[in-house]
């Protein structure tokens, strides 16, 4: 782990891919700079900015503005935020939208929002005229240290998450960390499970600076920077050595299993987050992991106990409404993460720890055991109850 970053100086990070390979920018005010930056990229090109509303209200002007200055032509595409529009019609009007502005191939798509906009704008920009490029501008916490970078685009299928889809590399990715500002605490702190989860796939260092400096990255200083430069950076690193999650990508799934379906299970809604969802499934896996005798009691409760101090929720009963058909079922849960991708010939693939800091790939997992466990923490919910 390096020191923590000077707070103005904009830091960049590149996405050894070869020919592919890209920048991400990370800095206060490096928005105004989006304009600039594209044009040195792609002298003469045309744009279209996909966004959400909220985004839209705070966001888009200075966007635009920055493209402007730039003599860049622009058009923009406005969808609803959050989940409902990574759906087959969030993308039809998004595809619908390029089409009629006629971004043609040499022209650029602009992602800018969360990771529901740049996997729903990457995923449109791969199959439009079959592939125009994108640059990915992450406004939310989550998106900046993790959906922005390593080019998994894709929508949700009703019976799982980010079932459709494709791998397309974005050309460039502009992170000002100033725009987090505007984000709301909740999503906010879901986003830093995508943080927090860096630091018990693959560092433990980090995780420890994170466990005496979290309250920091929240106030928008250096330490803000530091983690999302130091997240930025490790993703970067695993998707440049596997860019298709033929082998240790995979270990960016941490949480992942429990976590999209408990997703899917609550119908892809604002009662779970995916960051939420990811805290959860990251302190479920670490239980497990306890369960198999692979790390200590106390390595979970480690885990858990960051998250709970960073405001995440980590039980099944933490999510509004759990009672509901679907949450408090084994069976059904059990069902859902059957529509992993990480499954092979039938069989679940776990992302495990060894070690806070040290997570790896458990393959050809049993359901017996997953089921007990969740039946377990089922249970436990029950008794909390009575
Ligand atoms: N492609 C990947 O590698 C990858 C990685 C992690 C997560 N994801 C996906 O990302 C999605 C979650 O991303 P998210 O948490 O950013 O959700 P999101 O895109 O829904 O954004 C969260 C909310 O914050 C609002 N928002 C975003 N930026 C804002 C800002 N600066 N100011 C005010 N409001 C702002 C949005 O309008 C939205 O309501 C999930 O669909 C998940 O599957 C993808
Ligand atoms: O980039 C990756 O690889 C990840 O797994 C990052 C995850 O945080 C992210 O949620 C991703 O979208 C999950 O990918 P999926 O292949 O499980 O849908
Ligand atoms: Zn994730």
């Amino acid at each position: 782990m390096t020191a923590p970053l000077k707070h103005s100086d904009p830091v960049n990070v590149d996405v050894a891919l070869g020919d592919r390979a890209y920048d991400i920018v990370i800095g206060r005010g490096v928005l105004s700079s989006l304009g600039e930056r594209v044009a040195a990229l792609r002298p003469g090109v045309r744009t279209a900015i996909v966004t959400d509303r909220t985004v839209a209200k705070y966001w888009l002007e200075p966007a635009e503005t920055s493209l402007a200055d730039a003599g860049i032509p622009t058009s923009r595409v406005v969808v609803e935020e959050g989940e409902i529009s990574k759906t087959y019609a969030g993308l039809e009007k998004v595809s619908e939208a390029l089409i009629a502005a006629k971004i043609e191939r040499n022209d650029l798509v602009i992602a800018l929002g969360g990771g529901v906009v740049g996997d729903l704008a990457g995923f449109a920009a791969a199959i439009l005229r079959r592939g125009v490029d994108f640059v990915q501008v992450p406004t939310s916490l989550l998106a900046q240290v993790d959906s922005s970078v390593g080019g998994k685009t894709g929508i949700n299928s009703p019976q799982g998450k980010n079932l459709l889809g494709a791998f397309h590399q974005p050309v460039l990715v502009i992170a000002d960390t100033a725009v987090l500002d505007t984000l709301s605490p909740r999503q906010f702190r879901a986003g830093y499970a995508e943080v927090a989860k860096y630091g018990v796939l693959g560092d433990e260092a980090f995780f420890a600076w994170l466990e005496k400096n979290h309250s920091d990255i929240v106030k928008g200083g250096s330490a803000r920077e530091h983690a999302i430069a130091t997240s930025c950076r490790a993703k970067a690193g695993v998707v440049s050595r596997d860019e298709r999650e033929t082998g240790e990508r995979a270990l960016l799934n941490l949480g992942h299993t429990f976590g999209h379906a408990l997703e899917a299970a609550t119908g892809f809604s604002d009662r779970l987050f995916h960051g939420e969802g990811v805290s959860i499934g990251m302190t479920l896996a670490a239980q497990f992991s306890a369960k198999l005798g692979m790390i200590g009691e106390a390595d979970a409760a480690r885990v858990e106990r960051h998250l709970i101090e960073a405001g995440l929720p980590t039980r099944l009963q933490d999510i509004a409404g759990f009672a509901q058909e679907g949450l408090a079922d084994a069976d059904a849960l059990m069902a859902l993460m059957a529509q992993d991708k990480k499954v092979k010939r039938g069989k679940l693939t776990f992302i495990l720890l060894e070690a806070v800091g040290r997570a790896v790939i458990a393959e050809d997992v049993e359901p017996a055991p997953v089921r007990d466990f969740l039946q377990e923490k089922l249970e436990h919910k029950l008794a909390l109850k009575a």
